[in-house]
């Protein structure tokens, strides 16, 4: 069975971080495993509560499974400092693990803030360069690439500029397009653009979506062979 790490955060509400990173795996039928960042206290009215691991915490964590276990494919979520950060750099550049699926959490949906601001010159100087697949919500693009994304045109200078930074796959998600009626993905592989585009479901019930969704990618790279090396 291929094994697939989520290094995130805990969602006591088990919607969104390693719940629902672990779910996913599950229901894709890989092995999953876990190194917390930070325990929050959260539900459906927001988050209460927001409590770092020590980095050396997250350290010894992704070590043990990583020595004995084995991980075929792993993702980020909330990563909370620049200190765990460069911790996670540190030991994906240790294990040479290269598919990792980097989902750049940085605000939950009702507004807490899930990454301190000084933490996103770490993301992009440590762990972008080392993303074969990064999943940026709207706003989290835009915070990426200092501009604002209003048209398609938009995100895919955004992607353009984010696959500069050294990500080789970028999704930039349309979940929060809320102005139209469709849901509209858009993905740049440095050479093309592909849009992907769904009937939007008209729901207030979209705590943990893009944690789904990036888990659901780090699932299917686990099972595959990464053989385009243009894509490498
Ligand atoms: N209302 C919706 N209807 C259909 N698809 C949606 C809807 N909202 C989001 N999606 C899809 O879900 C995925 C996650 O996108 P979204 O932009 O919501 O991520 P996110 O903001 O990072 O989520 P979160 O921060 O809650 O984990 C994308 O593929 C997006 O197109
Ligand atoms: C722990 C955690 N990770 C990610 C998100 C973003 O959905 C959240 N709300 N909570």
């Amino acid at each position: 069975m291929e094994k697939a790490l989520t290094i995130a955060g805990s969602d006591s509400g088990g919607g969104a971080g390693i719940q629902a990173d672990l779910k996913t795996f599950q229901e894709l039928k890989v092995f999953g495993m876990s190194a917390l960042t930070a325990v929050t206290a959260q539900n459906t009215l927001g988050v209460q509560g927001v409590f770092p691991m020590e980095a050396e915490v997250v350290a010894e964590q992704i070590q043990s499974v990583g020595e004995d276990i084995g991980v075929d494919a792993l993702k980020t979520g909330m990563l909370f400092n620049a200190e765990i950060i460069e911790t996670v750099a540190e030991k994906i550049k240790r294990f040479a693990w290269d598919k990792v699926v980097v989902d750049p959490v940085m605000i939950a949906k009702g507004g807490a803030p899930l990454l301190q601001q000084e933490a996103v010159s770490a993301l992009k100087n440590h762990l972008l360069p080392l993303c074969f697949v990064i999943t940026p919500n709207i706003p989290e693009a835009e915070v990426l690439t200092r501009m604002t994304i209003h048209s398609p045109d938009d995100k895919k200078e955004a992607a353009r500029r984010i696959h500069a930074l050294g990500a080789k796959n970028i999704v930039i998600k349309g979940g929060h397009d809320v102005n139209t009626n469709e849901a509209v993905d858009l993905l740049f592989n440095g050479a093309d653009f592909e849009f992907f585009s769904v009937p939007r479901i008209e729901t207030k019930n979209t705590h943990g979506t893009g944690c789904t969704f990036s888990a659901a990618i780090t699932a299917q790279l686990a099972k595959v062979y990464l053989y385009m090396t243009r894509y490498l």
